[in-house]
């Protein structure tokens, strides 16, 4: 966590924008794909789940599966490791799959998860500054010092009127 503080913004999404940009991203990815299409997708867990199930509907991918990625933190370095990977006798190289993940931060996860399926397109719906190099196709880039909320993260909730009572 220790290079996630301090956020001096907040961006918030909702359901509905989740699914709005996610299905721009599909949008993009369909103009981006091979000639036989996108023929599996990997989500990395969990944020990438949201996202890939709305791309995989959109682009009417059946194949997908998941990688899931910890980041551990060794004093002030932060080092990656894969907890589960996908099917790689299905996966090959990465070859006509895309990687998708809610958002690319530090780039920490995506340079980890490249280095498994080094042929794979990889998209993100959000991006910052940092990352944005690992990644093929984003929809929307917010600044280095904002931090993402994601509507699974959060609840309504009552708001004090601005002129008190
Ligand atoms: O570019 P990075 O600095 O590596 O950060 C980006 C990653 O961090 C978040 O996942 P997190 O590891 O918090 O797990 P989650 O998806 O289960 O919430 C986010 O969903 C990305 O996967
Ligand atoms: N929810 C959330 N998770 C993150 N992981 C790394 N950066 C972020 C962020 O901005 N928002
Ligand atoms: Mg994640």
């Amino acid at each position: 966590m220790t290079d996630r503080l301090p956020h001096e913004k907040g961006f918030h999404v909702s359901w509905d924008q989740l699914h709005r940009d996610a299905r721009a991203l599909a949008w993009r990815l369909q103009g981006e794909a091979p000639e036989d299409g996108w023929r599996a997708i990997v989500a990395i867990t969990r944020g990438g789940m949201a996202p890939a199930m709305i791309i995989a509907r959109e682009l009417d991918v059946r194949a997908v599966d998941t990688i899931s990625v910890k980041s551990y933190d060794h004093q002030t370095q932060s080092e990656a490791i894969i907890l589960k990977s996908p099917d790689m006798d299905l996966m090959g190289e990465g070859d006509g799959v895309l990687i998708i993940d809610d958002l690319v931060d530090t780039g920490r996860t995506l340079e980890l998860v490249r280095k498994l399926l080094p042929a794979a397109h990889v998209a993100t719906v959000y991006a910052k500054p940092k990352g944005r190099e690992l990644v093929h196709t984003f929809i929307t880039e917010v600044s280095q010092d904002t931090w993402i909320f994601f509507p699974w993260d959060m609840a309504l909730q009552y708001v004090e009127p601005y002129r008190g009572a």
